[in-house]
C-alpha cells in the first residue's frame, strides 16, 4: 500500500487517533480512500478502505465523505481551515484530513506552546471543548503543551505578564472567550521585555460568550476550525490600541472595541447575571438598560487618520510607546500634543447614545444576522473605526439597532463614522463614566478621561487572515 501524504504523522498520532474517536475512525488521503484502525496493542493500522472487511453502508458513507471532501477542495481552494465552519454535519475527525493535506502544516516540527484555558467561559465547557474537541488536532500538528487552567479573574494577566517566554517560544494558547484574550493581552505588555511580547503570537480557541475577535478576524468560530488554523502555523498582523484613563495615568490595551455610553452600562449590568444567565446575560441586560435609558452626555476629541502627523513615524517602537504611555494626562487644550497641532482635532460635545471605537468591523459570533458595527474597520490598516451615535431616546436607540441588525445604521442621520488615530472622551455630569474594552470594563471616577489610540506595533494572532488570500 502506497502512504504518501498519510504516514507522516508525528510520533503522538496512536494518542491522537484515539482521542478523536475513541478506537476507530476514518479518513481520506488525496483522492483514495483509507481506513485507520486503532488498537491497544497494534496502535495504528492504516489501509484502503476498499481492501477492508467493513459493512457495506460504513464503506458506502466513508466514499461519499471522501468525495465530497475532493470536490469542495477543489471548488474552494484554502477552504479549509473553515471547513467545519462553512460545512455543517462534517464530523470533528474528519478534520484531521485536512491536517494532512496542509502543505504548511508544519509536519514533525515540534510547538511549544502555553494553553491558558477559563474554566468560566461562556458555557462553562472550556474544559470539554478542549479536551474533547482540539487537544488531539493540535497535538497531531506537533504542538506540546503545557495546560493551564485560570483559578481567578485576573490569572491569566498574571500568568502572561511571568511566563518565559523562551520555553513557549510559538505563543499562548487561549481557550475562552474574548476577555481571557484581553488578559493575556495585558499581561504580555505589562512586560518589562515589551517589544519582543507584543509579537508574540496568540492564538484561541473559541469557548466564551462571543468569541467577536477570532470571528471577523480570522472567519473563525467554532472550536475545531481554530484548532485546525493553529496547526497550520501562519500568523496574522494586527493593530493593538490602548485605552488610557488620563488622570490616573492608568492604561489598558485592547485588540477589538472600547465603547462608551449605553454598551458600556449593559457590560457593567450583564456581570450580575454571569453566573446565572450565561452568554444571555447580554441580551437581559440590555433589554433591562433599554427600559431604564439613561441620557449620555460626553465632550469628544477625535483625530481623523488622515491629519495624523508625521513627524512621530520614524521614532523606534521604545520611545513612542514611552511617549505614549506616560504623558501623564498633561495635555491641554489648544496646544500642542505629542508633536500634533491640536487645531487638526475634531470636536463633538453633546448627547450620545453610544461611542465605539474599533479596530476591526466587530462582527458578533451569536445571532442569526451577524451584523458588523463598523463595516470599513480593518485589523491591520493602522486606523481606528470611530462611531459616533448623536442623540438620546429609546425611539432613536432602538431604530439604531434595528438598522444595525440590518448593516443599515451607517445611513442614520445621527450616525458619524470616521477613521482616525486617536480619541479622547469626556463624561459629562452623571453619564457613566466607565468604558469597555473587549468586553472588560474599566471603570473610571466622576469626570475621568479617556485617552483610545494606537500603539506603534502590531501584535500577531496565531492563524491565517482568510482576507490575506484576496
Ligand atoms: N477561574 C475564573 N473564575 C472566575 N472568573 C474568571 C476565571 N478565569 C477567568 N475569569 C474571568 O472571566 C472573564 C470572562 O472570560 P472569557 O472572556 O473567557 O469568557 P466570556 O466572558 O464568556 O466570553 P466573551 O468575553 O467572549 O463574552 C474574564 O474577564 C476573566 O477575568
Amino acid at each position: 500500500m502506497s502512504s504518501r501524504g498519510l504516514v507522516r504523522l508525528p510520533v503522538s498520532c496512536s494518542a491522537a487517533v484515539d482521542g478523536v474517536n475513541g478506537c476507530l475512525t476514518y479518513s481520506t488521503c488525496r483522492s483514495r480512500n483509507y481506513y485507520y484502525q486503532y488498537s491497544h496493542t497494534t496502535n495504528l493500522q492504516i489501509s484502503p478502505v476498499d481492501q477492508m472487511p467493513l459493512p457495506r453502508k460504513l464503506k458506502k458513507s466513508i466514499q461519499r465523505n471522501a468525495y465530497f471532501l475532493t470536490q469542495k477542495r477543489k471548488l474552494v481552494p484554502h477552504c479549509s481551515s473553515d471547513l467545519s465552519t462553512s460545512c455543517r454535519g462534517v464530523p470533528n475527525y474528519l478534520s484531521i484530513n485536512v491536517l494532512q493535506d496542509q502543505s504548511n502544516t508544519k509536519q514533525g516540527a515540534i510547538r511549544k506552546a502555553l494553553v491558558i484555558l477559563n474554566p468560566n467561559s461562556g458555557f462553562r465547557s472550556s474544559r470539554d471543548v478542549f479536551y474533547q474537541k482540539v487537544q488531539s488536532t493540535l497535538k497531531l500538528s506537533g504542538f506540546k503543551m503545557e495546560v493551564i487552567e485560570t483559578a481567578y479573574a485576573g490569572h491569566a494577566k498574571v500568568l502572561s505578564s511571568t511566563v518565559d517566554l523562551k520555553k513557549f517560544p510559538d505563543g499562548i494558547i487561549c481557550v475562552g472567550g474574548d476577555g481571557i484574550v484581553n488578559e493575556v493581552l495585558n499581561g504580555l505588555l505589562s512586560r518589562d521585555d515589551f517589544d519582543v511580547a507584543i509579537r508574540f503570537p496568540i492564538g484561541i480557541i473559541p469557548a466564551g460568550s462571543d468569541n467577536s475577535l477570532v470571528w471577523t478576524v480570522l472567519g473563525i468560530r467554532d472550536p475545531v476550525s481554530a484548532a485546525i488554523a493553529l496547526a497550520k502555523g501562519d500568523f496574522t498582523p494586527i493593530d493593538v490600541f490602548a485605552v488610557k484613563w488620563i488622570q490616573a495615568g492608568v492604561t489598558h490595551f485592547g485588540l477589538t472595541a472600547s465603547y462608551y455610553g449605553f454598551v458600556a452600562d449593559v457590560l457593567q449590568l450583564s456581570e450580575k447575571f454571569r453566573v446565572q444567565l450565561g452568554p444571555f446575560r447580554y441580551v437581559v441586560a440590555g433589554l433591562l438598560k433599554f427600559l431604564s435609558l439613561p441620557q449620555y452626555r460626553f465632550e469628544v476629541d477625535y483625530l481623523p487618520s488622515s491629519l495624523q502627523g508625521r513627524s512621530s513615524e520614524s521614532r523606534p517602537l521604545a520611545e513612542k510607546r514611552h511617549e505614549q504611555l506616560s504623558d501623564d494626562g498633561k495635555v491641554r487644550r489648544g496646544t500642542q500634543t505629542n508633536g500634533r497641532i491640536k487645531d487638526d482635532w475634531v470636536t463633538r460635545n453633546g448627547e450620545f447614545l453610544g461611542i465605539f471605537v474599533c479596530n476591526h468591523f466587530c462582527k458578533p459570533a451569536q445571532g442569526l444576522l451577524s451584523p458588523v458595527i463598523a463595516p470599513k474597520a480593518r485589523h491591520d490598516d493602522g486606523s481606528l473605526d470611530l462611531i459616533l451615535v448623536h442623540g438620546s431616546g429609546r425611539l432613536r436607540l432602538f431604530c439604531f439597532f434595528v438598522a444595525y441588525q440590518l448593516c443599515w445604521h451607517l445611513l442614520l442621520p445621527y450616525v458619524e463614522y470616521v477613521k482616525i488615530k486617536e480619541v479622547k472622551v469626556r463624561p459629562v455630569g452623571s453619564t457613566h463614566s466607565g468604558c469597555g474594552v473587549d468586553g472588560e470594563l474599566l471603570d473610571g471616577e466622576r469626570g475621568a478621561e479617556w485617552q483610545c489610540s494606537l500603539l506603534p506595533a502590531q501584535g500577531r494572532l496565531l492563524g491565517q487572515d482568510p482576507g490575506a488570500f484576496n
